[in-house]
């Protein structure tokens, strides 16, 4: 199982988070991997650990005042990408642009959707991976997996139909090592989660707990 931990922009210390994702990835068959904000991405991949970027903008190199470019953050040392988060959605034809532009970069990436019907679309566009997140439940600690399992089989489903080769993971609630068993009993590939970690007051002992019985 994948799983990937989205700092969003939680006040926790991006460095103490990374470097716990490090040493229990270190434990764990599971992949292990980080999303800081852009402007700790570089901080966060010097502790060795996987890097992810939250979002890139479907652009290259120019005129391009405050926006993410594909090529600085894999220089910055990410290792891959999300793609139209929930709190960061895009239109169709720039989630398009923004893989393209990721693949330019020769980074991962994971388009994130709403729904199975989106998850259609989004795998589609050609990505590594997709990742469905009910945006109801992002946040709460009620775990797609277990609260809304229709969503990821569905999803999972979805993606099947388009390309067998995009794995799919879900997020939205997901706190415990119980609900990454049950989203990968649901056929997810992994898990897209933050608060669980990002706001938990022992970050390390709860990426301990969600690895123990994967
Ligand atoms: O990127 C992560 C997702 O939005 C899930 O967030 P959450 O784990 O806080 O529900």
């Amino acid at each position: 199982m994948f799983v990937l931990v989205n700092l969003k922009t939680y006040p926790c210390d991006p460095v103490a988070v990374a470097e716990a994702v490090r040493d229990v990835d270190d434990t764990t068959d599971a992949r292990l991997a980080v999303a800081p904000a852009a402007s700790h991405i570089e901080r966060v991949a010097e502790t060795g650990v996987e890097t992810w970027a939250q979002h890139v903008d479907p652009i290259d190199h120019g005129s391009n005042t405050g926006h993410a470019l594909a090529e600085h953050v894999a220089d910055a040392g990410a290792a891959g990408t999300l793609v139209n988060h929930s709190e960061q959605r895009l239109k169709l034809a720039d989630i398009d642009g923004a893989v393209r532009a990721a693949d330019r970069a020769d980074l991962e990436t994971i388009v994130c959707a709403n729904n199975p019907a989106q998850i259609g679309a989004a795998a589609a566009l050609g990505p590594d991976a997709v990742a469905v997140e009910p945006p109801e439940l992002i946040g709460t600690g009620t775990p797609v997996s277990q609260a809304d399992p229709d969503v990821v089989e569905n999803a999972v489903a979805a993606a099947a139909d388009v390309d067998p080769d995009v794995s799919v993971l879900c997020g939205a609630g997901i706190s415990t090592g119980d609900d990454v068993v049950a989203a990968g009993d649901l056929g997810a590939g992994g898990v897209l989660l933050a608060s669980g970690v990002a706001k938990a007051d022992d970050p390390k002992a709860a990426l301990e707990d969600l690895v123990a019985p994967l």
